[in-house]
């Protein structure tokens, strides 16, 4: 009796723990790299009468990357538990009989004497646990002797492709040989991570040219980036080249038709909701509805994303589409080192497909697989064994101990494994390494730093006095996380007033739909690639994404949606809401303002103004571009620059790709346009824009990687002129104060090894005093 009951509080207490496990694990998946619960809700476009389709899979699919370390009381306890699972209950028996009786006490009096004589060396768990996995997968011992071993090939430089009418630099040459090694190596593909500008698209169009019997080729890429890819392969290859551009209305939805041509170019967003359609299907009058993926039906030779890092959540719906396309090659072209943010390097290594970096491993038996797969969620579907005892490959043997020890032991040695791997799939180079063959001309980085005039200083005073009283009480009361939204909205406000006081005076109502406009519920601009919450709250991508970013709590259990306050679950890669064209009237702050009569203009414009005269010469044009994250910021310098008799062109998120692109050519190609306006929600990446060589960054912002990029639009190949890159800031204002926040957190960026750019994004509690300390 006693030893049933023994056995009966014995299972118990099993199950409780796995009951916990499943609540951490759900915790945990909330910590996952993009640290919001990715909303699964998408609407078809222009399909009125569709309902939104959740994901299943989503919400089922856990994530081993996020399983709490095995150090952790609760799943060493659980392992060893389990240690019975595979002897026969019988046998469980016995064990649980003999810890009770005398005979048992007695060897345990035994056992305990002599462990006092020689003390076992303490094994962690996870040695522990690897040995497990070793038992079982004994090929998984030689993975990283192997990869050790590896002779990484002196770079060599391949011939110039036939056909390409650019000269590739040394370097690309070099790229070119390497990729052509990679895609024929056991890995099939694999990241060129080139700094930004240095011609990642020339070498993967050459690697295309280098045997055209190989086709077709997929391209994924941002909507801004579209064009670029169709342009460059046009300018580049005389013809040679057929591609397909699968966007827009009239794409086709036949599988035939694609396979005629050697590149099809698509986006993220565009194979995203084809992805969705063919999953999930969407729900009609009629019933449900789903759709073949013409993309999806088509076996590429190869899948190349660029700007790869679009896919870094795993668990986003996106990264699902491009994972389940069928290629024989796999590449991701990305700018950004992968090395400072190792979270972010699983989902690419998942979508590459690097065994056995991808796959998950039982513990207890052979069963190896691709996908975490428990339809129960409690037993694998292959093997029948237990969640807690699969681990990851990439969680366990690089991820784990970095999060849990920083670069320190066993943390530096799993940074040590990431850098291994990364040398035989990776291909880096920097424009500082390759100095000599690009041949660059200096790029130089000023700060103008004005003061406010009377006017804006009462404004900006009344303001501030308002928001630090504010931000102190949360402060005095200790809720400042709580009232993370409400501090975020408040630093953004006093952001506008610093650009012009009618951003915040005059800006649109605060619902989210004003005369067919979307409002974004964060800048209360008209929302540029506006997306939705679960909630039902609109934002530009861009103010969304960097209010989730910049939020500092682990687990971001606590980050709730700016305008209601509940848990925000957003998916940040979903596609942009389209705006309703018939009813849309635009709402420009121009039209809202009455320009003619009693405006003023402010002192940052004004010192724009100071700076593009300044420039104006006899001779020849100087072109410039002017990025701001406000698109009615944008409305009002163009106002004023036409006025003072510049021609301008402006590039906004609600452009279709060739909007873009005629803009982009407008510009680049007319001599008399002399500057170019750049919203920072829609341009800050993968433009071209080297006719113009300086660039002027209207309202700073914390996270410095946003002000690289844009620099980036002009320091790149064929640039021959220096590049000046001048930074607004009021000095008697909040931006003064992120000025230097940023310069903090660049240091931070150059001297740490393990701080993922996520860490660095975010606004601690020390941040936001540090913002209001003056
Ligand atoms: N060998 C070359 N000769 C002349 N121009 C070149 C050469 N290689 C690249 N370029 C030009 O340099 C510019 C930048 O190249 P590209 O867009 O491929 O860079 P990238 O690394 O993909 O940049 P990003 O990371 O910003 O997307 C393009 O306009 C391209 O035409």
């Amino acid at each position: 009796m006693v030893e049933e009951g023994g056995f009966i509080r014995r299972s118990r207490r099993r199950n409780a723990k796995r009951m916990s496990y499943a609540e951490s694990d759900e915790d945990v998946k909330q910590e996952s790299d993009t640290e919001y619960q990715p909303d699964a809700g998408v609407k078809k476009e222009s399909d009125e009468d569709v309902e939104i389709i959740e994901d299943p899979e989503i919400k089922k699919e856990e994530d081993p990357g996020e399983i709490p370390g095995p150090e952790s009381k609760e799943e060493q306890d659980v392992d060893d538990d389990d240690d019975d699972d595979d002897k026969p209950l019988s046998q469980r028996r016995k064990r649980s009989r003999g810890s009770g009786s005398k005979e048992g006490q007695q060897k345990r009096g035994k056992r305990q004497t002599k462990k006092k004589k020689e003390p076992k060396p303490k094994i962690s768990n996870f040695d522990r646990n690897t040995e497990k996995l070793f038992q079982q997968h004994p090929q998984l011992r030689s993975v990283f002797p192997e990869l050790q071993k590896a002779v990484i090939p002196a770079p060599e430089r391949a011939p110039q492709p036939a056909g390409m009418t650019i000269r590739l630099l040394p370097f690309q040459l070099e790229g070119l040989y390497w990729l052509e090694k990679q895609e024929n190596s056991k890995y099939n593909g694999g990241v060129l991570s080139d700094e930004m500008g240095m011609g990642k698209t020339i070498q993967m169009i050459a690697l295309i040219m280098s045997n055209l019997a190989h086709s077709p080729t997929l391209v994924v890429a941002p909507t801004v980036a579209l064009m670029q890819w169709k342009n460059e392969i046009d300018e580049h290859t005389g013809g040679a080249l057929k591609v397909y551009v699968f966007h827009g209305a009239n794409r086709t939805n036949n599988v035939a038709d694609l396979k005629g041509y050697q590149v099809v170019l698509t986006t993220y967003s565009v194979l995203e909701s084809v992805y969705r359609l063919q999953a999930y299907g969407f729900r009609r009058k009629t019933g449900l509805k789903k759709e073949r993926s013409v993309l999806h039906n088509v076996d590429f030779y190869r899948v190349v994303l660029d700007e790869a890092h679009n896919i870094k959540d795993r668990q986003s719906s996106t990264a699902k589409a491009v994972n389940e396309l069928r290629a024989q090659k796999r590449w991701c072209l990305t700018g950004t080192p992968l090395q400072n943010r190792i979270g972010e390097m699983y989902s690419l290594i998942r979508f590459l497909d690097v065994e056995p970096f991808s796959g998950y491993y039982c513990i207890k038996c052979d069963c190896n697989s691709k996908r975490w797969r428990f339809s129960d969620n409690m037993h694998c579907d292959h093997c029948g064994h237990v969640m807690m005892q699969h681990r990851s490959f990439f969680n366990h043997f690089m991820l784990k101990n970095i999060q849990q020890f920083g670069a320190e032991g066993p943390g530096y040695e799993a940074f040590q494994r990431i850098q291994v791997l990364l040398k035989s799939i990776m291909l880096r180079r920097t424009k500082v390494e390759r100095a000599d063959d690009l041949g660059l001309p200096p790029r130089i980085v000023t700060v103008r730093r004005d003061y406010f005039n009377e006017e804006e200083k009462d404004l900006y005073r009344s303001l501030y006095t308002d928001v630090k009283r504010k931000f102190n009480s949360y402060v005095e009361e200790g809720v400042v996380l709580n009232n993370y939204a409400n501090i975020f909205t408040l630093i953004t406000r006093m952001r506008q007033l610093a650009d012009h006081p009618d951003l915040v005076l005059k800006r649109l109502p605060g619902s989210d739909a004003s005369d067919g406009v979307i409002v974004c519920q964060l800048c209360n601009d008209e929302a540029e690639e506006p997306i939705e919450s679960k909630c039902h709250h609109r934002f530009c991508r861009l103010c969304i994404k960097e209010y989730v970013e910049s939020f500092m709590e682990e687990s971001q259990k606590r980050l709730t949606c700016p305008v209601c306050h509940i848990g925000l679950s957003i998916d940040l890669s979903q596609q942009s809401i389209e705006v309703d064209m018939d009813s849309f009237h635009k709402q420009s702050i121009v039209s809202r303002l009455n320009m003619q009569g009693t405006w003023r203009s402010s002192t940052k414009i004004e010192a724009l103004v100071e700076e593009l005269y300044n420039l104006r010469s006899d001779n020849r044009t100087i072109k410039s571009i002017v990025f701001s994250q406000f698109t009615s910021m944008l409305d009002l310098i163009d106002w004023r620059l036409k006025r003072a008799g510049f021609e301008t062109v402006k590039l906004q998120g609600s452009m279709s790709p060739t909007q873009r692109d005629e803009t982009i050519k407008y510009f680049m190609k007319n001599i008399r346009c002399e500057v170019f306006l750049v919203s920072l929600k829609a341009g800050g990446v993968a433009l071209n824009l080297c006719e113009a060589s300086q660039v002027f960054i209207m309202d700073p912002w914390w996270n410095p990687s946003v002000e690289w990029q844009s620099g980036d639009r002009v320091h790149r190949i064929g640039q021959y002129r220096p590049v000046k890159i001048t930074r607004f800031c009021i000095e008697d204002s909040i931006e003064s104060r992120i000025i230097e926040l940023q310069e903090k957190k660049a240091n931070m960026i150059n001297a740490t090894i393990n701080q993922d750019e996520a860490a660095i994004n975010r606004l601690t509690p020390g941040d936001l005093q540090f913002l209001f300390n003056n």
